[in-house]
């Protein structure tokens, strides 16, 4: 379970603060897959990175399965780091290593032995059938190829966590249902406890159990994804509501909005 308590993260740049997350608490249950989303710049991909400590949180808690990440020293906390993978839009892979590197380079940072490292990077790779690929360079892989390697490299040191930072936005609404796909097989099959930012509403809808709104760096509602398939539901926000309307992006929302007001 990852429970966020009362964290803030404030950014100071040249003298003035910002205030990107404030004040949020959250419980994530083990084995579930929690959506964030909201309009860009709400804060969603900083309070993910909260969770890992990517971004330090200037105050609050961050807990995975019981062990107070904000609590830790460098050293446990690189440690505790491996139990948390994490994907981006632009998949973030090293050009100059195959797939099959890119993933055992994280094995090696874990410590993982070099022989191991090797058997597990293969593993990981099939896990997302993408073992034909081990030997080739990224810039040889489509989106949804190179996605599907930084999710076998997030795989590879077998995390309790997988934080997912718009992991859809950058690959065609394809690609996107096989990745996503992907993500949610391996947490029904490893119950892996899955995070994932997006603007993308019909990714919410296709793989969280629970969603969670930003705004402002605020979290102004939470609910069941179920919910919406009950009869009077009607979500608090104006963000929640899109959740409604199908296939529709906040980007596109938060467009239309904008010329609706200057109309
Ligand atoms: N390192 C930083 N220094 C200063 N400001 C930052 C930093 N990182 C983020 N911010 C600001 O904090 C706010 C929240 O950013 P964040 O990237 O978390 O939002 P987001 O909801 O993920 O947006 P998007 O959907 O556009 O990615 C933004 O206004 C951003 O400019």
């Amino acid at each position: 379970m990852i429970s966020i308590r009362d964290v803030s993260t404030v950014f100071t740049t040249a003298g003035t603060d910002f205030t990107a997350v404030d004040h949020v608490s959250l419980e994530i249950p083990r084995g579930s897959i929690q959506g964030i989303i909201g309009f860009s710049g709400a804060g969603k991909s900083t309070l993910l990175r909260n969770i890992n400590l990517l971004e330090r949180p200037t105050s609050g808690r961050v807990s995975v399965d019981g062990t107070d990440l904000t609590a830790l020293g460098d050293e446990e906390l690189r440690r505790a780091r491996h139990q948390i993978g994490m994907i981006f839009q632009h998949f973030n892979l090293l050009n100059n290593r195959t797939a099959q590197q890119n993933v055992e380079l994280s094995l090696k940072f874990a410590g993982v032995e070099k022989k191991e490292r090797r058997r597990r990077a293969k593993e990981a790779l099939a896990i997302v059938d993408i073992a034909d690929k081990a030997d080739s360079y990224p810039a040889r892989l489509s989106g949804g190829q190179k996605q599907r390697v930084a999710i076998a490299r997030a795989l590879a040191t077998e995390p309790k966590v997988l934080l997912c930072d718009e992991p859809t936005s950058a690959v065609d609404p394809r690609t996107t249902a096989s990745v996503l796909q992907y993500i949610s097989d391996i947490n029904a099959q490893l119950g892996i406890t899955t995070v994932i930012v997006t603007h993308e509403m019909n990714v919410v809808k296709a793989i969280a159990d629970n969603v969670a709104i930003l705004e402002e760096g605020r979290l102004v509602e939470r609910f069941d994804l179920a919910e919406l398939d009950r009869p009077g539901f009607r979500p608090a926000t104006e963000i929640g509501r899109y959740l409604i309307s199908d296939d529709i992006t906040l980007d596109r929302a938060a467009r239309a909005t904008k010329e609706l007001s200057h109309a």
